[in-house]
């Protein structure tokens, strides 16, 4: 806001001269007979404020209060219109609550419009977004978990028409995990409403790849993860223990570990070409995202489960600890698998951590606990590899748990690719969060 000269405005009788900071949160400044400044203030903690003030000059307040929203907005479209989508269900069951008397006054007072759908039952979102008219939005926004950012990718990756999947979506924290909304804002402010909103406002759309995946003869796409072994079980094997919060993936790892559960597969993969030389760069923070465009395919390149494993695939048939493959640094609070995903290298990002290599419990505790901070990815214990697809099989076992996304699939073998750009994500500035190992 440097470059904007300061304006004359009276308070009371007195003349005050108003000059604004450098400051990321003005949302916008508009006049009639007044200006009126509405402004998201405060660094960790954002708190919503409006000021009204009677210029000298009606003209000089004109010109000056267009100036402020151009700084204020960049490239961003102010007043945007919003598709909403309100999962009652999420987390807490809060999300109505917390629309109303958190986002909406923000949205209110950027002049965004909206129309809202609660949804009412599972993949209601998804349905929506195969078929409506999209001309009218410029945002579809999650006012929920990750679980209902799957299903407005999905819908959107199902419409008839490939180029639509571009319209950018947002997020709006109201889930039990919000693992995307940890990777767009930082550990420390995932849960605050207002710069998740100011995100919408005001972020810029982020392009990222999917994972395609096939199992059996379904299709879908996945923006997370995919899980097998000690990492599905904590999550989905302690569903009855809901009531400890976070406390039972802790409760889920260290039972699994003491059990010395076995978990047996098959696992194919086809290894980036610069594997290391992409998980070096990426560490050392000088590997670029892809910023260059790439064609819009959905189409698989090494087709589906059903089919061959390519003659150029690695395979490792083992008993292992965990697989664990994705698109973002973490899947959780406090738990970044991933510290080198990048959100469009084409690539999914592998950790394989293999039982004779983690042979004794307390190596076991380690990775866990190393995990936290991502820096497991130094154990010597632990393989990480930027892949461009791989494929699961379960052996030895008829029973178990396979999470995508954080939701639980069949346990039978799975395939999943990359596939470059095919979703916009409204973030602050075009990058996940850093992670610093
Ligand atoms: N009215 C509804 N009744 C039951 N389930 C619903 C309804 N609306 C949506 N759902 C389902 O609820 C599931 C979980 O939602 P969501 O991801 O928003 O919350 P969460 O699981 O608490 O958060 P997270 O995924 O971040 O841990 C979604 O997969 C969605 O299909």
């Amino acid at each position: 806001m440097s470059e904007i000269q300061p304006l004359q405005v009276k308070s009371g009788n007195t003349n005050v001269t108003l000059s604004l900071k450098d400051d990321n949160f003005s949302i916008e400044s508009s006049t009639s007979t007044n200006v009126i400044i509405h402004a998201l203030i405060g660094v960790k903690k954002l708190c919503l404020k409006s000021f009204e003030f009677v210029p000298v000059d009606m003209e000089l307040a004109a010109s000056w209060t267009k100036s402020v929203k151009n700084a204020a907005y960049k490239n961003a479209k102010p007043s945007k219109h919003l598709k909403i989508f309100i999962n009652p269900f999420s987390g807490t069951c809060k999300a109505s609550k917390v629309f109303d008397s958190e986002v909406k006054p923000i949205f209110d007072a950027a002049g965004c419009t909206y129309d809202i759908t609660i949804t009412e039952k599972i993949n209601h979102a998804r349905e929506i977004m195969q078929t409506i008219d999209l001309k009218p939005f410029d945002v579809i926004v999650g006012i929920s978990g990750d679980g209902i950012i799957h299903e407005i990718i999905n819908g959107l990756l199902e419409r008839e028409n490939i180029n639509d999947a571009t319209i950018p979506i947002g997020v709006i924290p109201a889930g039990s995990g919000n693992a995307l909304n940890i990777c767009l804002q930082g550990e420390a402010v995932y849960k605050s409403l207002q710069h998740s909103a100011l995100t919408i406002i005001k972020g810029v759309p982020m392009k990222i790849d999917m994972c395609s995946i096939t199992q059996g003869d379904k299709r879908y796409f996945s923006f997370m993860s995919q899980t097998f072994g000690v990492i599905a079980d904590c999550d989905l094997g302690t569903e009855n223990l809901r009531w400890m919060g976070s406390m039972r993936f802790i409760f889920g790892a260290l039972k699994a570990i003491f059990e010395g559960r076995r978990y047996s597969c098959e696992l194919a993969m086809k290894i980036a070409e610069s594997n290391k030389e992409i998980i070096r760069d990426t560490y050392r923070k000088e590997y670029n995202s892809n910023s260059q465009s790439v064609p819009m395919s959905r189409d698989n390149r090494y087709g589906t489960v059903n089919d061959p494993i390519p003659d150029d695939w690695t395979i490792i048939t083992d008993d292992v600890s965990t697989i664990l493959g994705g698109k973002v640094p973490w899947i959780g609070k406090g738990t970044i698998p991933f510290p080198c995903a990048l959100p469009n290298d084409g690539l999914i990002d592998l950790l394989v951590a293999r039982r004779d290599k983690l042979s004794s419990r307390i190596k076991s505790i380690n990775f866990m606990t190393e995990m936290e901070l991502g820096n497991h990815i130094k154990m010597k214990e632990i393989d990480y590899y930027k892949v461009e697809a791989f494929r699961l099989t379960p052996k030895n076992s008829t029973d178990g748990y396979i999470s995508i996304d954080g939701e639980k699939v069949d346990f039978a073998p799975f395939q999943v690719e990359a596939l470059p750009q095919l979703i916009n994500i409204l973030s602050i500035d075009g990058k996940y969060q850093y992670v610093n190992i």
